[in-house]
């Protein structure tokens, strides 16, 4: 049993592969024209976003900018109203089950099976994923220690009597179990106490160095400027901002450059006037 997540595997048709087949292209996630309505609203503008392989990837952008309705179609939970989703090149909505091998995803609102533990969720899981036993158990037993889930487990707590962080942390359990090479974390951090998260940038960080991709969507954006080194900033379904940190922050915060593009709500004097009696 070795103490770190394994080394994605190697990608099957890189770009050296196959002599005459179709050359890879370097991005691990690619949307184009991505679009979804619900009835009039648009919520993804016909995005174009691309995600070089090796990144860590920080998608940012206001309450109901669009983020979760973008991931959630990137990673085959919502299907798009039109415009194509690649992972590795490979078409999501064309080929799901080859694209779901790839991906490790922490959807927002994770539905869980509330009645197993998170052992027995994390084994159900892996088989489902057509892993071999012996490796779902020597893996959970790693993730469930260095996720601090071990005593809920030696306890029997259910997945139903979690809080919130520990349902986050069982969810990037499942999202990492398989070996991905893309994880898509919709706020990953949210709800996660301090030591947790430093465990987890620790995970996220070595993710990265074995040469796979991170996507995380935060609204934290110091958390964001220490572990992206590529950003895009979305509003009102559509892209801002796209680059490296460095291109998107222009020489300022990301804060100051996400309030300057996306305008900022003042205070007046008058409002709220009620507030403190
Ligand atoms: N199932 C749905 N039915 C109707 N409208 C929806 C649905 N899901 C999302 N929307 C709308 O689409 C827009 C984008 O929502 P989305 O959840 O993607 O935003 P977000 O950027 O993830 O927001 P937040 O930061 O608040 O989580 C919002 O206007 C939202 O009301």
């Amino acid at each position: 049993m070795t103490t770190t997540p394994e080394r994605p595997v190697p990608e099957p048709g890189g770009p050296t592969a196959e002599p005459g087949g179709p050359a890879a292209s370097e991005s691990a996630l690619e949307l184009a024209g991505l679009r979804r309505t619900f009835g009039d609203k648009v919520a993804v503008d016909d995005i174009d976003l691309t995600v070089p392989r090796g990144s860590f990837f920080g998608l940012v952008g206001p309450n109901g900018a669009g983020k979760t309705t973008a991931l959630s179609m990137a990673t085959g939970l919502l299907r798009p109203s039109g415009g194509k989703a690649l992972v590795h090149d490979i078409d999501v909505w064309q080929d799901p089950v080859a694209a779901k091998r790839i991906l490790g995803v922490l959807p927002d609102g994770l539905a869980l099976p509330e009645r197993l533990t998170g052992g027995e969720l994390l084994t159900y899981w892996g088989r489902f994923r057509g892993m071999p036993a012996g490796v779902v158990a020597d893996r959970i037993a790693e993730l469930m220690r260095i996720l601090e889930l071990e005593e809920a487990e030696e306890l029997g707590t259910l997945v139903g009597e979690y809080s919130t962080g520990m349902r986050k942390k069982i969810g990037l359990a499942t999202a990492l179990l398989h070996t991905p090479r893309l994880l898509v974390l919709d706020e990953p951090y949210e709800a996660v106490d301090p030591v947790s998260a430093r465990v987890l940038t620790a995970i996220l960080r070595r993710f990265t160095a074995a040469g796979g991709t991170i996507i995380i969507s935060s609204h934290v954006m110091s958390l964001v400027e220490s572990l992206c080194d590529r950003v895009a900033i979305i509003a009102a379904g559509s892209v801002l901002a796209d680059g490296t940190l460095d291109e998107v922050r222009a020489g300022r915060s990301l804060e100051d450059r996400f309030v300057e593009l996306v305008g900022a709500t003042e205070l007046g004097e008058e409002d709220l006037a009620w507030i403190g009696g």
